[in-house]
């Protein structure tokens, strides 16, 4: 509780209450650094960060008031969700931070490591299986994808960062002569398959992994959207920059970052929509098309 008045030195100074903060949960995946890292958030909003099942769990349990989260979440909740109407983590083609780790093919695949950190790569794969006629078994397991492997598992889901790391410790190293689009996908007897890759074939269509969604009563104050729109536009004019950074953090090469974020579109356009709504259709079947505020 704020205090009306407050002692200090001796005084009694009248503080006027704080006005309340509208709470926003960040992803913090390096995919959202052109949009994070230029961010000045406006002095009435507070900010947490976490994985992305962490901050679908802090929206719909009303702890934030606006998170970028898991596209399957907002999917199963857009009866009381609404999203951002130009914001998302989308792609067409591959990501390079969503991949199943695998030692067999996929029609032979029969455990399945998931990460807990993802609910719309879950979701993905799920309905990629399904597609195939697939039932291998999934559960929830923790570690890097080479050591499940090593456990008795024959195929790995991750995603984020410590993905996009895995996927270049099989398809790497990038060399001059070489393009991002052009690295193997498997090596030393592990495949990789790029979950937006095989979205792409399937349907035609990018994949949007994540919109920033608030209750449909409670929609983020103007400023907090101009400061989004704001850093975004700044942050993808410094992409060269933001690789740099994330390039170190990551221990990958500054090319492999640089490509790996313009990949990215960001702004839900007209084929995100049209791809998140092919989604919800073969996700959750018979669910109704998703409306998109105006903006
Ligand atoms: C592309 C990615 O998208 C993320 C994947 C998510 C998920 O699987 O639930 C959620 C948010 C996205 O930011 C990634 O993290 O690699």
């Amino acid at each position: 509780m704020v205090p009306a008045e407050k002692a200090h030195s001796g005084a009694v100074t009248a503080v006027s209450p704080l006005p309340p903060s509208y709470r926003a949960g960040w992803i913090h995946y390096t995919n959202v650094a052109p949009i994070l890292d230029p961010l000045v958030l406006p002095p009435s909003v507070t900010a947490i960060t976490g994985v992305p099942t962490r901050m679908n769990g802090a929206l719909l349990r009303g702890e934030v008031d606006i998170a970028n989260i898991s596209v399957a979440e907002f999917i199963r909740h857009a009866d009381r969700l609404a999203a951002l109407p130009d914001f998302s983590v989308s792609v067409l083609g591959q990501v390079y931070s969503v991949n199943l780790f695998h030692t067999r093919p996929l029609p032979q695949l029969r455990r399945i490591a998931l990460t807990s950190q993802s609910a719309a790569s879950v979701a993905l794969l799920e309905v990629l299986l399904r597609e195939r006629g697939l039932s291998p078994e999934l559960t929830r397991a923790e570690g890097e994808a080479q050591a499940l492997l090593a456990q008795g598992f024959d195929g790995v889901l991750r995603i984020g960062d410590s993905a996009l790391r895995e996927w270049y410790g099989v398809a790497g190293p990038l060399t001059p002569e070489v393009s991002m689009t052009r690295l193997p996908h498997q090596r030393g007897g592990i495949c990789v398959t790029d979950l937006s890759e095989e979205w792409y074939r399937l349907t035609g269509h990018p994949f949007v992994f994540a919109v920033w969604a608030f209750q449909k009563d409670a929609p983020p104050p103007p400023e907090l959207l101009q400061a989004m729109r704001d850093a975004r536009r700044q942050g993808i004019g410094q992409l060269g920059d933001i690789s740099q950074r994330h390039a170190h953090k990551l221990s990958l090469p500054e090319r492999v970052v640089q490509h790996y974020l313009w990949n990215f579109r960001y702004h839900l356009e007209g084929p995100d929509q049209r791809g998140l709504n092919e989604f919800a259709a073969r996700m959750l079947p018979g669910h109704a098309p998703l409306e998109f505020l105006p903006w």
